[in-house]
């Protein structure tokens, strides 16, 4: 059966309104879904570990008795590292270097400077205390995502991560507890979802709050994440995956369509676009689409991917291309070009750009450094990729002389009159000289 994607193309009068459609999916906004999870978070507030243990048991179809049931020791997850075959275990620590190689360019550094009156003014960067780790674990097991959330948080000084991952039918992801170990994570509960999130924003006797909760998750993860914005600091709502590609007819269309089908196999609601210049390469698309899908293990959740949120949109030249991929502003950006370079700084809404035929989305996801937690529903507007300043906190430092107390005390008196705030004015003009 052939993959029925959308087909659009600029040309048509109802060109606009297709777009709208096909971007109107917005990420957790199910009324179903807010019920549940509200539900969930007030009643492990109230609760604590006795939801937790219910929940987690009902959800994961597991059979704890206690928290010390959920949660994994360190010697657990050494022996997780130890036991993994040499090949993943390089690749493993192959990763973990790229990342954290990356991941150093990224840190702030305090600074400050001082006037000639002596006043000195400055910014001092301290890393968060205790961060929680959501790494999603329902459909598919995530061992670069520890990495991706862990390693910035190392390199940023965290002192404390408690990673959460869910264990469906308490299948433990050896890979994943084997990253938790080489990227140093302290402590891991085998919770999942909604319940995991309100475990680690409210505390519970066995869990304890954490400052921030970052990672990715499915529909209930997100909801649970914005709901306890405010508590706790979030990262940012992470929707389902998405892979934008643009492309002039030039290159591989079998690479192609698999760089499509890489983010489709995420989740039926995962979102591939293709763009192009091409009528005849979108053609050639199809027909790889329809060649390797069925050698595909993950077929249905691909073809639902694919059918329903996926398309093809045929454009008349690149700048049109780029004007819509602005639009979309997409988690993942392939520049399938065969000269890309001069249209990169063209893209201003992207989570990541992979530029040229051999820049896989994939090999982003894994290994090449940047991180793999980006902006997803068009949220690559206003935020960026997971980074190491998500894991430090900015302090402004304001140390006045005398010589300085005088001439700002003047500004401030004045101003803090003007707000008919005459504490504020008084405490000004208490330093003066005169
Ligand atoms: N942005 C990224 O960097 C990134 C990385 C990896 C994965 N992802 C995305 O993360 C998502 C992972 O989703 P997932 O489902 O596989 O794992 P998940 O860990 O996010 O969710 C699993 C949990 O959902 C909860 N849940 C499931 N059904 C429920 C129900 N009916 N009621 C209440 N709770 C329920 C359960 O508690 C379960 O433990 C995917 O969308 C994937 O694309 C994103
Ligand atoms: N593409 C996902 C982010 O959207 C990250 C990931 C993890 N493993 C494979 N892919
Ligand atoms: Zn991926």
């Amino acid at each position: 059966m052939a993959v029925a994607i959308k087909r659009l193309s600029t040309v048509d009068a109802d060109f606009s309104a297709k777009m709208n459609a096909l971007l109107a999916f917005e990420a957790a906004a199910d009324e179903g879904i807010e019920r549940t999870v509200a539900g969930i978070l007030a009643d492990v507030k109230t609760r604590g570990d006795a939801a937790v243990i219910e929940y987690t048991n009902r959800f994961d179809r597991l059979a704890a008795a206690s928290m010390a049931d959920l949660e994994l020791t360190r010697v657990e997850m050494q022996a997780a590292l130890d036991a993994l075959p040499a090949d993943r275990r390089a690749a493993l620590e192959a990763a973990a270097h790229r990342v954290r190689v990356y991941h150093e360019k990224q840190r702030l550094e305090g600074w400050s400077y001082t006037e000639a009156d002596g006043t000195m003014l400055g910014q001092m960067i301290t890393p968060l205390d205790r961060v929680g780790l959501y790494v999603p674990g329902g459909k598919a097991a995530y061992p670069s995502s520890v990495l991706m959330n862990a390693i910035p948080a190392k390199v940023a000084g965290v002192k404390e991560l408690i990673m959460v991952v869910p264990t469906p039918d308490g299948e433990k992801n050896q890979l994943v507890l084997a990253a938790a170990c080489l990227a140093g994570v302290d402590r891991v509960f085998t919770l999942g979802g909604a319940q995991a999130v309100g475990a680690l924003a409210y505390g519970t006797q066995t869990v304890p709050q954490v400052d921030k909760i970052v990672g990715p998750g499915n529909a209930y993860v997100a909801t649970a994440k914005r709901r306890v914005f405010g508590i706790v600091g979030i990262d940012m709502v992470a929707g389902p995956s998405e892979i934008l590609v643009v492309s002039d007819g030039s290159g591989n269309p079998d690479w192609v369509a698999m760089d499509l089908f890489s983010q489709a196999e995420h989740d039926e609601l995962a979102q591939s676009i293709l763009i192009c210049t091409d009528a005849a390469f979108l053609e050639r698309v199809q027909a790889s689409i329809e060649k390797l899908l069925p050698t595909m293990p993950r077929q249905e959740t691909i073809r639902t991917s694919l059918t329903n949120r996926g398309a093809f949109i045929l454009v008349r030249d690149m700048d049109e291309a780029v004007a819509i991929a602005n639009r979309v502003a997409p988690e993942h950006l392939e520049l399938a070009l065969a000269d890309p370079d001069p249209w990169v700084d063209k893209i201003h809404h992207a989570g990541a750009i992979f530029i040229g035929h051999y820049t896989s989305e994939s090999l982003g996801d894994y290994c090449a450094g940047p991180n793999h937690v980006l902006p997803t529903s068009g949220s690559a507007r206003f935020s960026s990729p997971l980074g190491v300043y998500d894991f430090q906190k900015r302090t402004s430092l304001i140390k006045v002389s005398k010589a300085g107390a005088q001439t700002l005390g003047r500004i401030a008196s004045t101003l803090a009159h003007g707000e008919g705030l005459p504490a504020h004015a008084k405490s000004a003009e208490f330093r003066l000289e005169d």
